[in-house]
């Protein structure tokens, strides 16, 4: 049976980047992705936009929604401090047995847990099964009708505290517009746009900023 393009993207890494070396990780997703075959990575630009949001923060419990192969997982927690963790959602089983195995080349496994199903289920399991208080920062990069859905359910799940950030990928492209009519109608978040372009593309593309106010 032909492999996946998200098992060539792994194949590509184990050959090319260096065992342990995060950021040898990240060079040769987006090496392959923008020579060979493009992947819905959050990509370099975007990625240096994901940077600087967790390093603003230093999170100690942040949250991914979309793993996809680890690619965002490997950016986030290669940026964490001792102690504090990643937690990353992905339902797709194929899929997160590719990120567990870029993770642990990465190795960033000890700062990352991937939790295999829908963030739907997930989510309002943390508290008690994952033993989160509140989180600092979210990454929300899933399915783009479930970012209004599953941003009310971490507040129903009172998981936000006042001053928890959110970043949105693909306010553009593919585009997300009911969660930015959401996100910047309500009173309750501080929101702040970059502007950027799709991964590996000369397309404009966008991600969201939101501060949960309390
Ligand atoms: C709904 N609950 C979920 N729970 C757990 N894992 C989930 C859930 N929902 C999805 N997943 C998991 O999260 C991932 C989904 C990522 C979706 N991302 C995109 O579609 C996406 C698309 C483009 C794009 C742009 C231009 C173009 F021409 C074609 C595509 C660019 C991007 O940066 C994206 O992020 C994964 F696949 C899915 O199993
Ligand atoms: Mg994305």
């Amino acid at each position: 049976m032909n492999q996946s393009k998200e098992q060539r993207i792994l194949n590509y890494v184990l050959q090319n980047a260096v065992r342990g070396d995060p950021c040898s990780v990240i060079d040769a997703i987006d090496t392959y992705c923008s020579q060979k075959e493009w992947a819905m990575n959050v990509g370099n630009e975007k990625g240096l936009i994901l940077d600087k949001t967790v390093e603003e923060i230093n999170p100690s419990v942040a949250l991914e929604l979309g793993t996809y192969c680890g690619y965002s997982a490997v950016r986030i927690a290669r940026l964490l401090k001792a102690g504090a963790r990643l937690l990353t959602v992905e339902f797709n089983p194929e899929f997160a047995a590719i990120a567990k195995q870029m993770i642990e080349f990465a190795g960033v496994q000890d700062k990352v847990t991937l939790i295999e199903g829908p963030s739907e289920e997930i989510i309002p399991q943390l508290k008690k099964k994952y033993e989160v208080d509140t989180l600092d920062f979210v990454f929300v990069d899933h399915w783009k009708d479930r970012y209004t859905p599953d941003t009310i359910l971490l507040q129903e799940c009172s998981l936000l505290r006042k001053g928890s950030v959110l970043l949105a990928d693909n306010i553009i492209v593919p585009g997300a517009p009911e969660f930015v009519n959401y996100i910047r109608n309500n009173p309750r978040f501080q929101c702040t746009n970059y502007p950027s372009h799709l991964e590996y593309m000369k397309v404009q593309d966008a991600m969201e900023k939101a501060v949960f106010l309390g």
